[in-house]
């Protein structure tokens, strides 16, 4: 029977010949992720359960720093003692310290740890961000990951699949961060509980590796399971950069879907999602001139490399607005280096941002921009909860890197186009 992307990958992880929408099975997990946050708590359920710590294979754990670094308090500082010390003894190779990664996601696709077709299970809600190369990545908690570390297994119930077709060229100005709120918007935050997405068309094949993780990472804001991008040539020769070959991997052909979404982006304004929900979405131009306190421009949603050239465009001689301060965070190292060799962390402190090395930092409401009471923010990142960037009484609204460097250089809600 012809399969969808996440009934190819649950069959052959638990070595079925085909598996149904609805099936229970247990698979073998090809790759488990924990960051500096939740790694403690899946180090605390492994002692109870097994006395000690230990996984089923260190070659197959990632444990990343990057939710609270560097160490902002004390208790992060122990937290991330915990999980130095547990490294080390565990011989976990895929360690990433402080200053030596990035945020996680980001890191598992540009280190090249997620694979086409993997099985891959992460202790962040953002693990879906490993399907732009054609993973199936997902977010579980700390007690299943302490099964999946001391077992190497967990169960699945195999999610039903949605094809989503996107079709069209991408108007100036608008770019994956406005597709995928746009998508959100349509459908809802719980358009697509426990589905696996797949993305397909056109405009997803013309889409570069960070793009398909802009898309990929908020499949999550609207319930996904996972959110998958077949395995094509650009993700061919994404894997050939660094002297690895891999295979296309996609869907077979005529695979069932539950679901099959048509989007054409041809005439697609900017979007925006507004307070306090990830699917109030509405053109930039409905929004035009709501004035803001900061602008933060990273996250594994929008803090690669290809995000901050659109932003520096906008950004190149110009001076963030008086009153608003502007946040520039490279999603890891590698994006940070590539942007300092090419000169645009230059454009961005000439115009006045506060540039700071890889975190989560803001974007959870962590650490280097916490808002106060009654503060509004536009943000490149995911998600617009209420307190989701600090204070309770502040204001969260979700943009493309472009539309929140224009809105930096305005000191309101502005649309990017006019600058490109
Ligand atoms: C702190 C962490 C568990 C959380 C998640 O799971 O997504 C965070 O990364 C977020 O984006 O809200
Ligand atoms: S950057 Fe934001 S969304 Fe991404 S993992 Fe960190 S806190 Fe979560």
């Amino acid at each position: 029977m012809p399969q969808t992307m996440a009934e190819k990958i649950l069959s052959r992880a638990s070595k079925r010949s085909s598996v149904s929408p609805g099936d229970i099975v247990e698979a073998d997990i090809d790759l488990a992720m924990v960051h500096d946050l939740t790694g403690p708590h899946v180090v605390e359920v492994v002692k109870e359960i097994a006395g000690e710590v230990k996984v089923w294979d260190p070659d197959k754990v990632a444990i990343i720093f990057d939710h609270h670094v560097p160490a902002d308090k004390i208790r992060a500082a122990e937290l991330q003692l915990i999980m130095r010390r547990v490294s080390r003894k565990l011989g976990i190779k895929k360690f990433h310290d402080v200053g030596r990664g990035g945020i996680c996601h980001q890191v598992l696709v540009e280190e090249r740890y997620a694979r086409p077709g993997m099985l891959i299970v992460g202790a962040d809600s953002h693990t879906v961000t490993s399907g732009a190369v054609g993973a199936f990545a997902t977010g579980i908690g700390a007690s299943d990951m302490a099964m999946v570390w001391l077992t190497g297994r967990l169960w699945f119930m195999v999610p039903e699949s949605v094809k989503v077709n996107i079709n069209g060229t991408l108007p100036k100005g608008v770019y994956a961060k406005d597709v995928i709120l746009h998508i959100i918007g349509t459908v809802t935050v719980d358009g697509a509980t426990y589905k696996a997405v797949e993305y397909h068309g056109e405009t997803v094949r013309r889409m570069n590796i960070a793009d398909r993780m802009t898309l990929a990472n908020m499949s999550v804001e609207m319930g996904a399971k996972a959110g998958m991008v077949p395995a094509d040539e650009t993700t061919v020769r994404f894997f050939e950069e660094v002297g690895i070959t891999i295979k296309p991997f996609g869907p077979d052909e005529g695979a069932e879907y539950a679901d099959v979404w048509e989007f054409d982006v041809s005439n697609l304004e900017p979007q925006v999602a507004a307070p306090h929900s990830v699917d109030n979405v509405r053109p930039v131009t409905e929004l035009e001139g709501t004035p803001i306190d900061q602008a933060f421009i990273g996250s594994c949603t929008n803090g690669r490399y290809e995000d901050f050239v659109e932003a520096a465009k906008i950004l190149k001689g110009r001076k963030i607005a008086d009153g608003v301060r502007c946040i520039a965070i490279p999603a890891s190292l590698k994006q940070y280096m590539k942007l300092l060799k090419e000169g645009i962390i230059d454009i961005l402190v000439d115009a006045g941002c506060f540039v700071a090395h890889s975190t989560c930092g803001p974007c959870l409401g962590g650490h280097l921009g916490v808002l106060g009471p009654g503060e509004v923010a536009i943000s490149s990142s995911n998600r617009n909860f209420k307190g989701r960037m600090g204070h309770p009484e502040s204001k969260v609204y979700l943009a493309s890197p472009a539309t929140v460097a224009a809105s930096a250089v305005e000191g309101k809600i502005a649309d990017p186009r006019k600058y490109l």
